[in-house]
């Protein structure tokens, strides 16, 4: 809890939980290279995507990540907006917490556009970018990469996003999606929202 307030103060990730980066990678991948591997090939195992396909490829997934413009052009996962304005309208303190592509020139930039075009410019005004989750505090992290680290040890609660490349997430926290921020956040936070 916040040390002025006993308002609870929920972090929350953007890539895989707010903004759908699977989908628009393999949208541009599969234009790019009609030849190449397909979404439809295999559920991903592995956080990274040039990690899970053959090493001839990973230049390829980089330079697709790297493009001017990617970041921006990732649409949000159903339900994220109505999750985002009901946590923050219910009394949560609600703050994005995502980790720049450093180098994709327009990554950052593109991360808070994409916040105030589809999720509102007050969810822009909440962003904390930060290659380093661990510096920043709050009750708990919303979160699909399997394990967030850094160079601190968290004050959060890492509540692991699902999705098929986080199954073996250490953590015991877990949200199957945004239909269910209520039913996973209360009894880690204590309360209902205000
Ligand atoms: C899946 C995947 C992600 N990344 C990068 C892209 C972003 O910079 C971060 C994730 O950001 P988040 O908002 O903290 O989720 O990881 C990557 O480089 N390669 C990948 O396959
Ligand atoms: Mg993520």
């Amino acid at each position: 809890m916040s040390p002025l307030t006993s308002t609870p103060l929920v972090l929350v990730d953007m890539d895989g939980v707010l903004v759908d980066l699977e989908a628009a990678f393999w949208d541009a991948f599969e234009t790019a290279h009609p030849a190449g591997p397909r979404r439809t090939d295999g559920d991903r195992t592995v956080f990274r995507i040039d990690e899970q396909l053959d090493p001839q490829w990973r230049d390829a997934v980089r330079s697709i990540m790297a493009a001017p413009g990617f970041f921006g052009g990732l649409r949000p996962v159903p339900g994220a907006v109505e999750a985002l304005d009901e946590m923050l309208d219910e009394g949560w303190d609600v703050r994005i917490c995502t980790a720049p592509l450093l180098h994709n020139p327009t990554c950052a930039s593109d991360k808070l556009a994409s916040l105030a075009r589809h999720f509102g410019q007050r969810w822009a005004e909440r962003a904390v970018i930060t290659k380093d989750k661990t510096l920043v505090r709050g009750d708990v992290l919303i979160d699909d990469k399997p394990v967030v680290n850094g160079d601190w040890t968290p004050v959060w609660k890492h509540v692991v996003f699902a999705a098929t490349y986080n199954q073996a997430a250490p953590s015991p926290y877990r949200m199957t999606g945004w239909a269910s921020w209520r039913q996973t956040l209360t009894p880690l936070l204590g309360r209902t929202a205000a």
